[in-house]
């Protein structure tokens, strides 16, 4: 049997705040950031750093709505998380979330449940700025506005922006530093590298991340919740270090049958002396499959959305018109082609004879992504082994441009 090491690190997250400035009719770090409370997110994402007694501080009276997040979150880590009651201050709430470190705990994190999108690698840098001697440490971001001070409605003086920054969490402390701290602590301060600077200490500073804005207005609130529309929970953690880092992949189809007017298209040829595929365009089943495949990468439903009969424009089209439209479209949304794959079902046309010059047609039309087709029969089996129609079945990769 092995025994799970004490950790030597804690984080407590204070999570018991109103949320007066956001207006919402409950505690804010139970509200939703998608299907999930502001809690939960950034419990999940403090779970994703190193191994750490997680001390949860919460409003009285939802000790039990913060026992669910926490159960949610952390699976079967669940005993290293306990849930204590916070206070009328943030001050408050950490002292009662240092009360309850274990023995062992060195470094104390503290962090804002209200910070919830803030990413792993912020815990880990403010962890090692500890490691390497630090009493306390900070994230921080540059102050991107001009400064003005202003008093009476008039400008009094401009500030040097260059010597601000703005304060994130989570701050990381040596415990016995911070644990003296709070003991002699004076007034109220709004955060722990302040206190702890106060009481003598220096504070280094780390790096912080835009992604652990606090979500203190509405306004925090939808970005957040785009950000996480995005990247839900469960998929994975990590994309939100960079909002757009995973390539995202679809998949699409198309049958068309025989019996149009005039002579095949098909991969975006035209094949003279085939009969031709029926359908509102030119029925190149192979062109509309990627089609399908890349707008289901990008989340942008698929072609009877963007090329259904509600747009004459497309009667008639060819693979150029559909490829090079659904590119525009996922350029619109961000994103690139990466690759394709097709494969074909039919018994004629015989592809391979023209399968290069069907791979360059349909990836000339990508605006240069690799395509690669392939092409089988069925045996005689089904429509296609029956000769009355074409099967095609896409895989795309997309990335973000
Ligand atoms: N008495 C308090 C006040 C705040 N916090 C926590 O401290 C973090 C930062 O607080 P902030 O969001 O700025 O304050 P709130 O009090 O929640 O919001 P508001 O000031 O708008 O009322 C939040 O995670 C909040 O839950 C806390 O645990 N206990
Ligand atoms: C610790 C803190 O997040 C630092 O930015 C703090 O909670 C900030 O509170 P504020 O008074 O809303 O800036």
């Amino acid at each position: 049997m092995s025994i799970t090491p004490v950790p030597r690190i804690a984080v407590i997250v204070v999570a018991a705040g109103s949320g007066t400035r956001l207006g919402a009719d409950l505690p804010k770090a139970f509200v939703g950031i998608d299907e999930h409370s502001m809690l939960r997110h950034a419990l999940t994402r403090v779970l994703e750093g190193p191994s750490a007694q997680i001390v949860v501080v919460a409003p009285s009276g939802h000790e039990g709505d913060a026992i669910t997040d926490v159960l949610a979150a952390a699976g079967d880590r669940r005993e290293l998380v306990s849930v204590v009651t916070g206070g009328s201050t943030r001050q408050a709430s950490v002292a009662a979330g240092l009360d309850a470190l274990w023995g062992d705990v060195e470094i104390v994190l503290v962090h804002d449940a209200a910070r919830a999108l803030a990413p792993a690698p912020v815990f880990e840098r403010v962890i090692e700025a500890i490691e390497s001697g630090s009493d306390g440490a900070i994230p921080v971001l540059p102050v991107i506005d001009t400064i003005k001070r202003v008093d009476g409605g008039r400008i009094v003086a401009a500030v040097d922006r260059s010597e601000l920054s703005a304060a994130q969490t989570p701050q990381a402390f040596r415990r016995d530093v911070l644990v003296a701290a709070y003991a002699t602590a004076a007034e109220d301060f709004t955060d722990d590298a302040a206190l702890v600077a106060a009481a003598g200490h220096t504070v280094a500073v780390v790096d912080g991340d835009a992604l652990s804005f606090k979500i203190t207005t509405p306004a925090d609130l939808d970005r957040a919740r785009s950000l996480v529309a995005r990247h839900p929970l469960g998929a994975s953690h990590a994309h939100l270090e960079n909002p757009f880092p995973v390539p995202r992949v679809g998949v699409g189809t198309d049958v068309h049958g025989f019996g149009g007017d005039g002579e095949l298209w098909l991969a975006g040829l035209h094949w003279p002396g085939e009969p031709a595929l029926s359908g509102h365009s030119d029925g190149d089943a192979v062109a509309h499959a990627i089609v399908d495949a890349l707008l289901s990468a990008a989340g942008l439903g698929d072609i009877g959305l963007h090329f259904g009969t509600d747009h004459p424009e497309y009667a008639g089209a060819h693979a150029d018109a559909f490829l090079s439209r659904t590119v525009g479209l996922l350029g619109e949304a961000g994103w690139r082609v990466g690759n394709v794959a097709v494969q074909v079902q039919a018994n004629r046309p015989r592809m391979s004879a023209r399968r290069a010059e069907a791979e360059a047609a349909l990836s000339t039309a990508l605006g240069g992504a690799a395509v690669s087709l392939s092409a089988t029969t069925t045996d005689g089996l089904g429509f296609t082994g029956r000769g009355e129609g074409v099967a095609a079945f896409a895989t795309a990769l997309i990335v973000r441009a």
